[in-house]
């Protein structure tokens, strides 16, 4: 016979003022913690046209050194009507020393980013390492992702992309609002 399944004693917090104490390390990144909501626009030059999506990010800590990372977004059609759901991604930020930022992030579309960058005054600024690729995901070769705090509740996100032979350029921007 199994126990019983005991509750998590290390739940995920999104408050900076909640248990568990953020790690002093995430002292640049405290503003990101909650959840965000918000719309976007997109574009690409293989792509005809330009789209509209929303989004909902949600950044949390377990009191070690990094923040989880996961965001979804699905496209919006004339009247904000959900069209489809779109990107999903997911990961870790460890954050080092002087605002230093290693970011994991993985999608289901086969693609796996290993981001550097850092973390300053109310600003994120995150360019990819390293891409793996699955063998049926599209070629992707390089992002630069930048997240601004414009004020304590809102995050404005611009997403560069390098892909399918084309040079690193504006894929996304998207303005959330913090939600939780
Ligand atoms: C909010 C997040 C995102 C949204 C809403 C979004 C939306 C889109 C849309 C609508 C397309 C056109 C194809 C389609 O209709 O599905 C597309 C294409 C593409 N996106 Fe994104 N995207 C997002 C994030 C990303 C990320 C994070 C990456 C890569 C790191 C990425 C890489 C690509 C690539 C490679 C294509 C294909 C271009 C082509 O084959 O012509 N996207 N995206």
């Amino acid at each position: 016979m199994f126990d019983p399944v005991l509750d998590n004693p290390y739940p995920d917090s999104r408050r900076i003022d909640d248990v568990p104490a953020p790690h002093e390390l995430l002292a640049p990144v405290l503003g990101l913690l909650g959840t965000w909501h918000g719309r976007g626009q997109g574009e690409y030059p293989t792509i005809s046209g330009t789209f509209s999506y929303a989004q909902e990010v949600t950044f949390s800590h377990d009191g070690r050194p990094f923040l989880r990372y996961e965001a979804r977004a699905w496209l919006l059609g004339v009247d904000d009507t959900p069209l489809r759901p779109s990107a999903r991604e997911s990961g870790w930020w460890r954050l080092q020393r002087d605002g230093r930022v290693e970011a994991l992030i993985t999608q289901p579309t086969g693609i796996a980013e290993l981001a550097v960058g850092h973390a300053g005054e109310n600003t994120i600024d995150l360019s990819t390492d390293q891409v793996a690729l699955t063998p049926t995901a599209k070629e992707v070769n390089a992002t630069r992702r930048r997240y601004t705090l414009t004020d304590e509740d809102t995050l404005t996100f611009v997403h560069d992309l390098a892909a399918v032979g084309q040079p690193l350029q504006h894929h996304l921007s998207a303005r959330l609002r913090r939600t939780a």
